[in-house]
């Protein structure tokens, strides 16, 4: 049995309650925090920025996975490390140097990840694959939450894990966007290792049960 990560997405959370909802993700069987930084230029929303998640660090307990949807995010890396970042994912989409943005985010101590718009086909990544730790797939347009899943994603996995195999590579394979308990066993059944979830977590009656949900139903 191998037991699969659940990454709440903090952008779903009450702001006006942050610590609150920080220390329930704490206290929960969640593995990580999911960290959604948006500039309103590579997406159309600004979400929070540095104070917020120096904050969030400075209570959480666990690992800290950022999810930079900016342009230029090479401007950025020595910033997110010194907040606190354990994973740094940037957007493949909005990299001109990828292998040498990857190399930076690594040298300031680091786990380097990629995120993959919908449109934007894994095979882009196979010459780059062994430099990348985490490749998070989106499974919705980013820019928001509570979106619906796009049902190509387990495609993508699927040819995602082939690559991983291929290149005997140490990449986990994350899954952003529109994640409920109904899809959950079919992405880790695709060879998903991570998921986040947002908005299926946060909206729920019971986000601590809801985060047991997904941890059991992923416990293939
Ligand atoms: O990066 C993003 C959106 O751009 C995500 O991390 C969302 O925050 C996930 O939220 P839900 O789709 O689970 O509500
Ligand atoms: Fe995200």
């Amino acid at each position: 049995m191998s037991s699969k990560r659940i990454a709440p997405s903090v952008l779903a959370a009450d702001f006006a309650n942050l610590q609150r909802d920080v220390e329930m993700i704490n206290n929960s069987e969640a593995d990580w925090f999911h960290i959604d930084i948006m500039d309103g230029v590579f997406v159309p929303n600004i979400s929070f920025g540095m104070p917020v998640l120096r904050d969030i660090v400075k209570h959480a307990n666990k690992t800290i996975d950022v999810h930079l949807m900016i342009v230029d995010p090479d401007r950025y890396i020595k910033t997110f490390a010194d907040l606190g970042s354990n994973i740094l994912t940037v957007h493949y989409e909005a990299c001109t140097h990828l292998h040498r943005t990857l190399q930076a985010i690594k040298a300031e101590g680091m786990k380097a990840g990629v995120a993959i718009n919908p449109h934007t086909n894994v095979n882009l990544l196979e010459d780059v694959i062994n430099d990348i730790d985490l490749v998070c797939i989106m499974s919705v347009n980013p820019g928001f939450g509570g979106q619906s899943f796009i049902e190509n994603t387990y495609k993508k996995v699927k040819q995602l894990r082939e690559i991983i195999v291929k290149n005997n590579a140490n990449t986990l394979i994350e899954i952003d966007g529109g994640v409920t308990s109904k899809n959950a066993k079919q992405l880790v059944e695709a060879g998903a290792d991570v998921l986040v979830a947002g908005s299926f977590v946060f909206k729920s009656e019971n986000p601590t049960q809801t985060i047991r949900e997904l941890k059991e139903i992923t416990n293939i």
